[in-house]
């Protein structure tokens, strides 16, 4: 970008100098090549995941006015820390769908803001007409406007089609320090668009700039500033405290015409804050978007950066100073062990299924690690924890341990019953059963490529299981146990007719051992991978002599039949 030229620059050469750019290339002849409908389709990407298709029970349609809808006038940012990339992540992860007007395009990473290219006020009309007269947007939400012709365009969209409410963002600043707008568009904003407001979100420096370069230096002269930035004519105002580094705590102020309200966060220590503002007013768009009230939308989007930075604390993305954040809390598992990169379930995993019992192993003394580690050890292909009174905190600790445990051999862990167990420690799937959480909703909370087990003594029940999402059935009881008060037994013929009707892989389960494991698998079953056993292998002295000995048995059965 530094060797650019300038194409129809009406305004560039008032612009460079403040963007502190030798020269600006305005993009009006290549844009006008672009195939906006692509250009489009990048960034709507991500989609709200609202819209429910249901299979096998027809498609459920949610009307347009029914999706709450955020609409983001921003900058986009290469680097996908802050501006129209921002929004997208936050509106997504709010759960609400955001559609874009592009107002400029930066060349921008962890190291500052390289260069600008700001678009013509009449493609930026032109994107504002094509959302605003065809889907139903309930919140328009502002970042970066990079001129007063930007900005005046905006204001007559926004009259032509009124929207529930306007977030502005006076983005002038950049996270890095760098100037984004020139001065030429405060004017804009007090005149323009802060009158027809409903919040405005300066952060310290923006709140000065906007003030004429009055010092902010404590909460009180953010109260201050708040009371006048408020006079210019928006209905509420936040100022955010984040770069005042005097206090310990983050402060905002927040103030709605009438009271102060001083919202306080702990700071959380990181260097990876780009986006944060724009993450912040993008979360109380959508908030409002969906009915909140404005100060709870607020208080919301405060506590969502405040564990989006948490979370985020650690992640390393590019060399510079200032990194983005993770408003999607999910980056930190990709780089987990190899085992969820190399594969997905695998239903050969379903051979020598170990299932552990926390008073088998009270008896034995031993911790549900130990027990763990000699099963695999001993050559159990899949790890269930079934941990019926174990306290949450220390499920959660033993799981975590067990996971790793399992993933040293590339064996899959999954939780019985608890998801929300599976979902803290990051477990690699659940097996529920017919009064538990539904499988349907398990695969809506663990996401599309965790491991779903239902238990099915029915081909009804194996029905519904496909439909559902889930990926394999525990079919028992086989024989009768004692493992599982009140168990109804339903025998090698019960067994036969859920895998003759499954479509899924089918794991046997109940009162299996070393003396019947190779009569249940010597029937050769449609679907039938293997068997899952508890007290066998966790109610015996040697768990690893006991797991070798029935996986020789069970693979030997399988193969026979092969
Ligand atoms: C592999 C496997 N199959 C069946 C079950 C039983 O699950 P459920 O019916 O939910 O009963 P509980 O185990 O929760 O008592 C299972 N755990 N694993
Ligand atoms: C957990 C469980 N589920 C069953 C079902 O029929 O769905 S039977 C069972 C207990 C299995 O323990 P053991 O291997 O000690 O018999
Ligand atoms: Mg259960």
């Amino acid at each position: 970008m530094a060797s650019c030229t300038f194409v129809n620059s009406w305004h560039s050469p008032q612009v460079a100098p403040i963007l502190g750019f030798k020269q600006v290339r305005i993009l009006t002849p290549l844009f006008s090549d672009l195939d906006r409908k692509n250009q489009r389709h990048v960034f709507l990407n991500m989609q709200h995941s609202q819209c429910v298709s249901g299979i096998g029970s027809g498609t459920t349609h949610i009307s347009d006015a029914k999706i709450p809808h955020v609409l983001t006038v921003a900058g986009s940012d290469s680097g996908a820390g802050a501006g129209i990339q921002a929004d997208l992540k936050a509106c997504a992860s709010r759960h609400v769908f955001c559609s874009t007007v592009i107002t400029a395009v930066t060349a921008q990473n962890t190291v500052g803001v390289q260069g600008v290219e700001i678009l013509p006020d009449d493609v930026v009309a032109e994107q504002l007409k094509s959302v605003l007269s065809d889907m139903h947007v309930d919140v328009v939400k502002t970042g970066m406007l990079p001129s007063l012709r930007v900005v005046k365009v905006l204001c007559q969209s926004l009259r032509k089609f009124p929207v529930k409410a306007i977030v502005v963002d006076p983005v002038m600043v950049s996270t890095s320090a760098d100037v984004l707008v020139g001065p030429s568009v405060l004017a804009g904003f007090r005149e323009e668009l802060f009158p027809m407001a409903d919040i405005v979100t300066p952060n310290i420096k923006e709140a000065s700039v906007l003030l004429g370069d009055v010092p902010l230096k404590s909460v009180s002269d953010m109260r201050r500033a708040a009371k006048l930035i408020h006079d210019m004519g928006p209905r509420n105002v936040l100022i955010k405290g984040g770069d005042l580094h005097a206090s310990l705590d983050a402060i905002d102020v927040f103030f709605d015409g009438e009271e102060f309200y001083e919202l306080c966060s702990s700071r959380v220590k990181t260097c990876n804050t780009h986006g944060t503002g724009c993450t912040l007013a993008s979360c109380i768009a959508a908030e409002l978007a969906k009915g909140s009230s404005m100060l709870s939308a607020v208080k919301v989007a405060k506590r969502f950066v405040e564990t989006a930075l948490d979370y985020s604390k650690d992640l390393v993305i590019g060399n510079g100073p200032q990194g983005p954040f993770d408003p999607l809390l999910a980056l930190k598992n990709i780089n987990r062990s190899s085992y969820r990169q190399e594969r997905l379930f695998n239903p050969n995993d379903l051979l020598v299924y170990a299932v552990t019992d926390s008073n088998m192993n009270k008896k034995w003394g031993r911790s549900i690690a130990e027990a763990v580690k000699a099963a695999v050890e001993g050559g159990a292909t899949i790890i269930q924890l079934r941990e019926k009174d174990a306290e949450t905190r220390e499920f959660i600790e033993s799981a975590k341990a067990c996971l790793k445990i399992c993933h040293s051999y590339g064996v899959p862990l999954l939780i019985n019953d608890r998801v929300d167990v599976a979902l803290a420690c990051d477990a690699d799937g659940v097996h529920v059963g017919q009064s538990d959480m539904p499988a349907r909703l398990a695969r809506r909370l663990l996401g599309p490529e965790k491991i779903i087990g239902v238990s099915c003594k029915t081909p009804e029940q194996a029905e519904q299981a496909w439909i559902n999402g889930a990926d394999y059935i525990g079919c028992g009881g086989v024989y009768p146990t004692s493992t599982k008060a009140n168990n109804r037994t339903i025998g090698l013929d019960g067994l036969g007719e859920v895998c003759k009707a499954s479509k899924l892989p089918v794991v046997a389960i109940g009162g299996i051992g070393l003396s019947n494991a190779h009569d249940v698998m010597e029937l050769g079953l449609p679907n039938l991978k293997g068997v899952a056993v508890v007290s066998a292998l966790f109610d015996r002295e040697c768990i690893l002599t006991e797991t070798r000995n029935l996986h020789s048995v069970v693979s030997g059965a399988a193969l026979l039949v092969k």
